[in-house]
């Protein structure tokens, strides 16, 4: 009947008629609600498109990077703007504590629904009560006290993976090239050159395979993105509780795949929900919804997995199955599945795009990366355990304002949360806003607020944490939202970035490959930082401390304005924290001599130390080290005993050490 209807209608309209119709039906569509103008916002500033249609905002989105497109929108038009015919974006700090208040009625906006799989999951269910319940049963999971279990857990994996990098480093220093790690890794001019967001992602899969179901992916140890995925999903979840066979499962790449889920989740959540069902049968949009069905796979082939081989400790799906709902039900199949799926999504991605972004501003500020080196070596001692532990990390300011500073310039939700306004409306920094409308706060925007951030905003400064108006930063700063959607895991989540942040910037020197490379703000982002890493721990390594002390003496008579003797009293303090406190603070002629030929002796000592075991590397960088400490220490502290002697020493001193430098290159 209806392709009767439309054969009709097919013979009695002609093209020309259809070709002026069709598009005049789609502008007069848009054209009625905006000046309808049901919410009362049509005075809003924003895109010329945004205000007629969702497109707009969809394909800001799809290209991925919403976040800064939404920045410059408010640079252009101020605080307020309107960036889909119904969504309204506050750049305010003072808006957070009303959007997202606890209590306001506020519920997720219908962007959600875009991130249902399975079935809805504690982060995108939009009903209050259900919300509640879920959350009640989630939030236990995260206190405190169950999070502090984990913490040998995440040390496990991060020794794996840094055990890992050293390998690795082994062989670079040979001039060696491997393809693990998802570009490979080479070795060049002595130091190992790999990119970290493939291994960050499979440390991050590995610890929240464990602490979700009990067993890691195996990522770190195959260097590979490959997670098992049942060939057939419903049937496994039927059958929970027995082994899968081999011949079941498929292999499949979950970083990947997370990834594409992100993009496709994000982009068709900006659309209207009736659009929906036809935009992801588009071709660019087909492998998103494939994304989003695989990723479910590999939450029910682990939930599957660890059903069938209980584990005896206490990990996020046994607390997930001594939940019980509002009338002491324990969580069905389904349910447990998809709240396993949401920790699997939460607890991944976003801890591996963190800890790619703080290490990529460390590996850009050589003064930020030195000092938070300093701070680790002397509050971590010398111990040469390869990851941190809790104990030791909890109180380090700068290592938290490091993380912090990361976390501002890119929090991994930086877009705005969009919230829709409940019965009787919401009235938010002096604007009020009918039932219905979409709200959201950019936290990327708000997170380079000059007001509160400084004139600098785009800059990576941890300082700033310890200056300014700290009430005004501690209100503004959104990596984690606020209020009753918060992240549940934020627990958990600060701890593995301080371990992991101090882990590695302990025992490795980083850098960007291109110092001008940008860090992209896609959600999730791309890969976007090579480092370099080799180990720094030299004085450990050679566990010559007695011999350090003239060094010391010799780095302590340097000045330290510029910005080469800075270095200098970084490295100083670095040496001074392996070493005995009671050093006498003179310089006179007889300790400068003995400085100067422990410098020598120590150097040379290190030296065979390093040029007999396989981290010839990092003798180069001692090497760079002494040679410009001898150069500042000629010309700043030999001017003070007699010409002769000095030119004499230094000659001497220079000589040998050169050549025994020559000898070991
Ligand atoms: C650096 C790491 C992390 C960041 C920056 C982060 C950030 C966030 C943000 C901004 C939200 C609010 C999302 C929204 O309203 O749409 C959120 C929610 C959530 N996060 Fe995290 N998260 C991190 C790590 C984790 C971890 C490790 C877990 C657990 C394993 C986790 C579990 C969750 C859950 C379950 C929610 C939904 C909470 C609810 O709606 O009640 N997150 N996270």
């Amino acid at each position: 009947m209806i392709l009767g209807a439309l054969n009709t209608l097919y013979d009695r309209i002609d093209l020309q008629t259809a070709a002026y119709a069709i598009p005049g039906a789609i502008l007069v569509a848009h054209l009625i609600p905006w000046l309808w103008d049901p919410q009362g916002i049509r005075s809003y500033p924003g895109p010329f498109f945004a205000k007629f249609t969702d497109i707009w905002l969809g394909y800001v989105s799809k290209k991925g990077h919403r976040s800064e497109v939404i920045h410059e929108v408010h640079r252009k038009y101020g605080p307020i703007v309107r960036i889909a015919p119904n969504h309204i974006s506050i750049a305010d700090p003072d808006a957070l504590a009303v959007v997202y208040a606890h209590g306001n009625g506020a519920t997720k906006s219908n962007f959600y629904d875009a991130f249902v799989s399975i079935r809805r999951g504690v982060f995108n269910v939009r009903d209050r009560n259900e919300h509640t319940r879920k959350r009640k049963i989630i939030s236990h999971i995260f206190s405190q006290k169950n999070v502090m279990e984990f913490e040998p857990h995440i040390r496990l994996y991060v020794t794996q993976l840094l055990q890992q990098w050293d390998r690795l480093f082994g062989m670079a220093v040979k001039g060696m090239s491997g393809d693990e790690g998802e570009s490979g890794w080479k070795g060049r001019d002595g130091r190992l050159w790999f990119d970290l967001l493939p291994w960050a992602n499979y440390l991050a899969f590995d610890i929240i395979g464990d602490l979700a179901f009990g067993a890691p992916f195996g990522m770190i140890q195959a260097a590979k993105d490959v997670a098992l995925v049942p060939k057939d999903q419903q049937s496994m979840m039927k059958s929970y509780g027995k082994e899968a066979k081999e011949e079941e499962m498929m292999g499949i790449p979950a970083v990947k795949i997370l990834n594409g889920r992100g993009e496709f989740s994000m982009s068709l959540g900006s659309l209207p929900p009736h659009w929906r069902p036809v935009v992801r049968r588009l071709p660019g949009w087909r492998q998103g919804g494939k994304d989003v069905k695989n990723l479910a796979g590999i939450a029910i082939a682990a939930v599957s997995k660890r059903l069938a081989t209980p584990v005896d400790r206490t990990d996020l799906l046994s607390n997930l199955q001594a939940g019980r709902d509002g009338d002491g039900n324990p969580l069905g199949r389904e349910e447990l599945t998809a709240e396993a799926l949401t920790l699997l999504i939460a607890g991944s991605d976003t801890t591996s795009n963190s800890t790619c972004a703080i290490l990529y501003y460390l590996a850009g500020n050589r003064y930020a990366q030195e000092k938070l080196h300093k701070e680790l070596d002397e509050q971590l001692g010398t111990e040469d355990e390869v990851a941190a532990t809790e104990a030791q990390v909890k109180r380090l300011p700068y290592l938290e304002a490091c993380i912090n500073e990361g976390l501002r310039l890119h929090s991994t939700s930086s877009l705005g949360l969009p919230r829709l306004v409940p019965e009787g409306g919401m009235t938010v920094c002096g604007q009020f806003f009918p039932e219905g409308t979409v709200l959201s706060v950019p936290s990327y925007t708000i997170h380079r607020d000059p007001t509160v951030w400084g004139e600098d905003v785009e800059v990576f400064r941890p300082e700033r944490w310890f200056e300014g108006d700290q009430a005004a930063m501690q209100k503004t700063f959104n990596p984690f939202s606020v209020g009753p959607r918060a992240c549940v895991g934020r627990n958990l989540a600060s701890l593995e970035l301080l371990i992991i942040i101090a882990s590695i910037t302990r025992r490795y020197d980083f850098v960007l490959e291109d110092p001008d490379q940008k860090i992209l703000d896609k959600s999730p982002p791309v890969q976007f930082a090579k480092l370099i890493v080799y180990p720094f721990h030299l004085l450990q390594i050679s566990g010559h401390t007695a011999i350090l002390r003239p060094l010391l003496i010799v780095l302590d008579g340097l000045e330290c304005e510029s910005e080469d003797a800075r270095e200098f009293a970084i490295l100083r303090a670095k040496y001074r924290s392996s070493i005995p406190v009671d050093w006498p603070a003179e310089t006179d002629f007889e300790i400068v001599v003995r400085a100067v030929s422990g410098l020598f002796i120590f150097a040379s000592t290190v030296m065979k130390d390093i040029g007999s075991s396989e981290h010839a590397n990092p003798f180069k960088r001692l090497q760079r080290h002494l040679s410009q400490a001898l150069d500042l220490f000629y010309a700043r502290i030999l001017h003070k005993i007699p010409q002769d002697t000095s030119e004499a020493l230094c000659r001497h001193t220079q000589l040998r050490l050169i050549q025994e430098m020559s000898m070991r290159t």
